[in-house]
């Protein structure tokens, strides 16, 4: 058994309002597309994941590292994009999801896969628990029992060849994908929706995400502390920028002290220790190694324990060199090697008022902090 998702991102949230479609606005630490693509991705059970996007979309989102289609004009005409570009993948289930659903929960996924097993198609829902008026101009003019009536979430979830044949004859379009099935005769199980996997579709809408994130984030703080002496040399390497000096930094590998105290504050949010533990300064292969692969490794754990780094600060404690006319170049590098923006990245300096070892130029000293966080 091999299980898909397709998540369809090309429409433009119209009614979402903002200056760029509801996918590509900030949702605390991510977009809100990265959210539902994230879950995805790292449910164990989920082979592929491809995410289907408006052709302006696509160089941006295949630089967050998807694997893209383009889409229609239709939520139909996206979904159909999505599961030709599974043929011949050997998927057997395959789930269809709104990338406009940020609060996906790895239960819905779980629940859905599930009930494949014995039903053609399976989709979350919740039962509609409110009365139900019929109204017109402002006035009620009727009722509606609610009996048996649901809400249909996404992600919807098939036996991959019947949807891909359903949606390739049904000649019209759909509310959602559980329509085109039922049309084509499967029969579609309901599984238990969640209230947190609401779609955005209105303004108000991001205001209640942010809520949700509130409550459910898991979010850590780490600092980080380093000091490397000072020894012969006409250059020390800070924060991967190397900088012309009268000294160099002495140390086992490259001496980067900003990038070390950047690297263990990560480690330290993580609970993971220190750099002394995963680079042990008595491996020989370490030696003058470029700190970059340190930082690199911490970024890595991270992601691999699913937080996304929030942002890091950065203050180098020295009289010279002076820091501020590279620190622009530093924060560049640092948000390339840990692949986060560089508004989220701060490198500052100070002196110590010539007091201390770092005071009498003996050595540069640095602390950094980090904000991890987990959704
Ligand atoms: N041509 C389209 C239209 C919609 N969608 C996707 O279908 C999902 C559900 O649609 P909806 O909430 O209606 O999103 P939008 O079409 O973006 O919103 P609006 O109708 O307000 O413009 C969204 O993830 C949306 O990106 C799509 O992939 N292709
Ligand atoms: C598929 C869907 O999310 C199920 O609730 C919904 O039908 C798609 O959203 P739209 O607003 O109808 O485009």
């Amino acid at each position: 058994m091999t299980t898909a998702a397709v998540i369809v991102a090309a429409g433009r949230g119209t009614r979402a309002g903002g200056d760029v479609p509801k996918q590509w606005r900030s949702l605390g630490a991510r977009l809100v597309g990265e959210y539902s693509v994230a879950t995805l991705t790292n449910h164990p059970d989920v082979a592929h994941v491809v995410v289907v996007v408006h052709p302006d979309d696509l160089a941006f989102a295949q630089g967050l590292g998807w694997t893209c289609v383009t889409g229609g004009a239709s939520r139909r005409d996206s979904v159909v994009n999505g599961l030709e570009a599974l043929a011949g993948k050997g998927v057997t289930k395959v789930l269809i999801h709104d990338i406009a659903r940020p609060g996906l929960t790895d239960q819905v996924i779980d629940d859905v896969i599930a009930a494949l097993d014995t039903h053609q198609g399976a989709a979350p829902a919740l039962p509609v628990v409110d009365a139900l008026w019929i109204g017109a101009d402002g006035i009620v003019n009727g009722t509606q029992a609610r009996d048996g009536l649901y809400r249909a979430q996404t992600p919807q979830g098939f036996h991959y060849d019947a949807i891909l044949s359903a949606h390739r004859t049904h000649g019209q379009d759909a509310a959602d994908d559980v329509e085109v099935a039922r049309a084509a005769g499967m029969t579609v199980a309901i599984t238990a929706g969640s209230e947190d996997n609401f779609k955005i579709t209105h303004p108000q809408d991001f205001a209640r995400a942010a809520r949700l994130l509130e409550t459910g984030m898991d979010i850590r703080l780490g600092n980080g502390y380093d000091v490397h002496a000072f020894e012969e040399g006409d250059h020390v390497i800070l924060c991967g920028v190397k900088v012309p000096h009268t000294k160099a930094l002495k140390g086992h590998s490259d001496a980067d002290v900003g990038m070390h105290a950047i690297t263990d504050a990560i480690y330290g949010a993580l609970a993971e220790g220190d750099i002394g533990r995963h680079f042990p300064p008595s491996d020989m292969q370490w030696k003058g190694a470029a700190s970059e692969i340190f930082l690199k490794h911490a970024v890595d754990l991270a992601t691999s324990k699913g937080f996304t780094i929030s942002n890091v600060d950065c203050t180098l404690i020295c009289e010279r060199p002076k820091v501020g006319p590279h620190a622009d170049a530093m924060m560049e590098a640092l948000s390339a090697i840990m692949g986060i923006a560089k508004d989220r990245i701060s490198v500052k300096a100070t002196t110590s008022e010539r007091l201390g070892f770092t005071g009498r130029e003996e050595g540069i000293a640095s602390i950094a902090t980090a904000t991890l966080v987990k959704l």
